[in-house]
């Protein structure tokens, strides 16, 4: 049921660029699942195992040190770099709080090149050796991979395969480690869950660790659909930038990650998202392409990536608001 909605594509048909046919395919399912439902889930994504593993050893080492030594890392505007702890992010528009702790992990800096001044450094725990090259080897591998899918949904979208290139290439990605503790009452709101229904802000997420339960995507039809994909796979959504900027033909979806029935909901949950956002001064405005006369433009007002997601950070409890 829910792998129709949420379908398993096997990237290596768009890689092999030997076979046209193999490749059109792809490229014509994912658009279409991306119009439907706006998630797919990417299979053979050539992420070597152990470069998971070694992230996952890392996040968990760090999660489980004492809340007083994570807070020492607990700094900088709307939680950009390093710690975020339970209590601060709530999905818009809700005031119950999600039941998490993460860390973000943003691009690393390359000396001398103009945008590195706009982005925060990256810090780093000191007490997990080899935290920041698994992490940071983690981010590269998902960006590219991120890359790959871009191109695939230039192609749906009419426009050269590499349009996303130069609009993306120091794009203020983030990768977000995420942990979710075994659920004990009276911890959060009644209402709360582990991560409140919400659509993603930036231009696609990657996400590694959907296979373990929780994860739902609201479908058209109103009714929440489980994401049951296969392990290795890696579920890729579109979200509100890559919406805003087809002009709404591409689905930004809902979706939320519920607090599970026993036994699962005695473990914590780990998740690693990758959301993929462009370069900072990119102008969203609605594709040309994605304008008709049966859809018409419902973005006349062109925002840069940045603006947007200060708006969105203020929205969802990250940033306060400059008075
Ligand atoms: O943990 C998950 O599976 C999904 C998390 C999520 O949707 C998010 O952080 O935006
Ligand atoms: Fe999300």
């Amino acid at each position: 049921m829910s792998t129709e909605l949420v379908p398993i594509l096997d990237i290596r048909r768009f890689d092999r660029s030997d076979d046209p046919r193999e490749r059109a395919g792809f490229v014509r399912e994912l658009n279409h699942a991306y119009r439907e439902i706006g998630f797919v889930a990417v299979s053979h994504h050539g992420i070597p195992d152990p470069v998971i593993a070694d992230s996952y050893r890392a996040i968990k080492a760090f999660f489980e040190l004492p809340l007083a030594a994570k807070m020492a890392y607990n700094v900088g505007k709307g939680g950009a770099r390093g710690y975020t702890p339970f209590g601060v992010e709530h999905a818009k528009d809700s005031p119950a709080v999600d039941l998490k702790e993460f860390w973000h992990v943003g691009r690393e800096h390359v000396p001398g090149a103009a945008w590195t001044a706009h982005y925060p450094p990256n810090i780093w725990p000191t007490e997990i050796p080899g935290f920041r090259e698994a992490t940071w080897e983690l981010y590269r591998q998902l960006e590219h991979l991120g890359d790959r899918v871009l191109r695939a949904v230039a192609l749906g979208l009419d426009l050269d395969e590499h349009y996303f290139a130069d609009k993306t290439d120091h794009g203020n990605s983030i990768l977000r480690p995420i942990h979710y503790p075994p659920l004990e009452p009276g911890r959060g709101d009644p209402g709360s869950v582990r991560s409140g229904q919400h659509e993603d802000i930036n231009l696609i997420t990657l996400l590694i660790g959907s296979g373990e339960p929780g994860l739902e995507v609201l479908s058209r039809s109103g009714r929440w659909v489980p994401v049951t994909t296969i392990p290795e796979a890696i579920v890729v959504n579109v979200g509100d930038m890559l919406q805003r900027l087809t002009n709404d033909v591409l689905r930004s979806t809902t979706h939320r990650v519920v607090n599970p029935p026993s036994p699962y909901a005695e473990v914590p949950r780990y998740s690693i998202p990758f959301f993929l956002h462009p370069n900072s001064e990119f102008l969203i405005e609605s594709l040309p392409s994605c304008v008709t006369p049966d859809n018409p433009n419902h973005y006349p007002e062109p925002i840069t990536a940045d603006q947007y997601l200060t708006q969105r950070l203020i929205e969802i409890g990250l940033l306060k608001p400059q008075m």
